[in-house]
């Protein structure tokens, strides 16, 4: 059913044969060399033919984009907007009273401090506007030049947010890349890192492209504002916000779906996706949103990677070589251009790709009468794509004691796939995260799909016990439990 009408298309092209092959023998074949172009502008979908019948066709095909997205549940009720709003608004009070405290506690010069301020900066799937409720809200707390993350922002605000009757869950993350506190506020999850600008006073919008604001500021802070830089020069360059965040939500069903979507495990993360969509739409101005992800798929399906996709911006950015094997680099599009950081490995790879093949066969014939978004949305059948699967097993005797241990085992995800890679050729580490209601304790499963052959071969015993030695050089809090085994499909919940 899924694939009844590409097998026609088996054969005359045969890069199709590629979405018959299960996920774990592609990655074991050669690349194929496809003369590929990026299509052109507008009006893509109808070669020939009645282009008012075609354009018509566009329309209902964008129409029903939207109806899916709305029957998803993609797009905030306005209530839940406002609860939102209402979160920054209280979050931004709180950072203004933080400064005041700690100018206080500084000593800082009567004259000096009633312009001491801080602010909040929201970036993210927030900041673009392409947030669902259940979305995080990745917000940057920018603070003065005297109030030191170690102290102020780790010790002080913690306590003040933990006083507070709308925070539950703080954690803070202090070996992230960008360190962060995470918490719930009005249940709504927040990620906050910090940046320390130096200078007294931040406006309550101040312009993190402003050199004045940017200078002497430390490598964290820069790492932090990055974040906010990048989103905010994305929405520079769209031409057509709007059109933008539809794209984005489309694909982001798409990759969550088909299991390709979280950076911790391999596969895009929302930063990657925002990029990829904003190359589409920069490039195809007057598309609509049906023709933008039609040619989503045709573009990146065939994308020569490891060339690097690169927003442009009227300036020809210098290609950074780095000395990390980069699978798919896609670059921020903001100085330093520094390409987003990415787990990808060899198994995610070719799954990522597979998927972006089964995308264009799937939209290629997006005027057929017949043709229906659903089969592009389904989700991917784990149980009946793998025999095998590797159960990964997290538990801990509270609730607060298992958040730090997922969050400290997920931040190792890349070495255990990468284990299991070199063990078994390949590994699909499905994203779902599944709760074991039988076993007594707080807890957290992962089933990553396993290539049937070798597989009893593996000591697993073996790759637990290596995969714990990696998590010890990050986790030194109370210990949760995590225990790896091998089981069948049909032990799946
Ligand atoms: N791998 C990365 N490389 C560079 N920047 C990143 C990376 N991951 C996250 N960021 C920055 O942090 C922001 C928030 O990341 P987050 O993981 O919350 O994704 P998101 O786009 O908000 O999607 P989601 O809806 O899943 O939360 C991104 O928009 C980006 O600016
Ligand atoms: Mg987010
Ligand atoms: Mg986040």
């Amino acid at each position: 059913m899924e694939f009844g009408y590409i097998e026609r298309q088996q054969l005359v092209d045969p890069r199709h044969v590629y979405t018959y092959l299960p996920r774990w023998s592609i990655g074991l074949r050669p690349n194929l060399n496809l003369d590929y172009q990026v299509p052109h502008p507008d009006g893509v979908l109808g070669f020939g033919g009645n282009q008012d019948a075609i354009l018509r066709m566009e329309m209902e095909r964008s129409m029903s984009l939207f109806q899916i997205m709305g029957a998803e549940g993609l797009v905030p009720s306005l209530e839940e907007e406002m609860k939102r709003r209402n979160a920054i608004h209280k979050l931004k009070k709180i950072v203004r009273e933080w400064v005041q405290t700690v100018a206080y506690h500084h000593a800082l010069p009567e004259r000096y401090l009633r312009f001491a301020s801080g602010t909040i900066l929201t970036y993210g799937s927030y900041g673009l506007g392409v947030h669902n409720s259940e979305s995080d809200i990745d917000a940057l707390c920018v603070g003065p030049c005297f109030a030191t993350i170690e102290e102020d922002f780790f010790i002080v605000l913690r306590n003040i947010l933990a006083s507070r009757p709308e925070v539950s869950d703080i954690h803070c993350v202090k070996g992230a890349k960008v360190p962060l506190m995470r918490f719930k506020f009005e249940g709504i999850s927040i990620d906050l890192p910090y940046a320390r600008l130096k200078v007294i006073s931040i406006p309550e919008d101040v312009d993190v492209f402003n050199p004045f604001f940017l200078k002497n500021i430390d490598d964290k802070s820069w790492k932090s504002l990055s974040g906010v830089r990048a989103n905010r020069r994305i929405l520079q360059l769209v031409p057509n916000v709007e059109i933008f965040q539809a794209v984005l939500r489309c694909v982001k069903l798409w990759a969550k779906k088909r299991g390709v979507y979280g950076n911790l495990l391999g596969f895009f993360g929302g930063v990657h996706l925002a990029v990829l969509s904003a190359f589409i739409c920069q490039r195809h101005p007057t598309a609509s949103l049906s023709a933008l992800f039609f040619i989503f798929f045709k573009t990146f399906a065939f994308w020569p990677w490891p060339t690097p996709v690169i927003l442009q911006d009227g300036v020809a950015w210098p290609f950074i070589p780095t000395d990390k094997v980069l699978w798919m680099p896609i670059q921020l599009p903001c100085s330093p251009y520094q390409f987003c950081h990415s787990n990808t490995v060899r198994s995610t790879f070719f799954i990522i790709k597979s998927e972006l093949l089964r995308g264009h066969t799937l939209t290629k014939d997006i005027l057929r009468p017949d043709f229906d978004w659903n089969i592009l949305f389904e989700p991917y059948p784990y149980p009946r794509k793998y025999e095998k699967f590797v159960k990964i097993f997290l538990s801990a005797s509270d609730k607060d004691e298992l958040g730090d241990c997922v969050g400290c085992v997920k931040s190792r995800f890349r070495c255990l796939i990468i284990k299991l890679e070199e063990l078994l050729g390949f590994c699909d580490p499905n994203p779902t995260e599944y709760v074991d209601v039988d076993a007594s304790e707080p807890n957290l499963v992962f089933y990553w799909g396993l290539p049937p052959a070798m597989t009893d071969m593996i000591n697993i015993g073996h790759v637990e016990v290596e995969f714990l030695k990696s998590t010890n050089n990050v986790y030194q809090g109370p210990t949760g439990k995590l225990k790896l085994s091998i089981v069948q499909a049909d032990q799946l919940p």
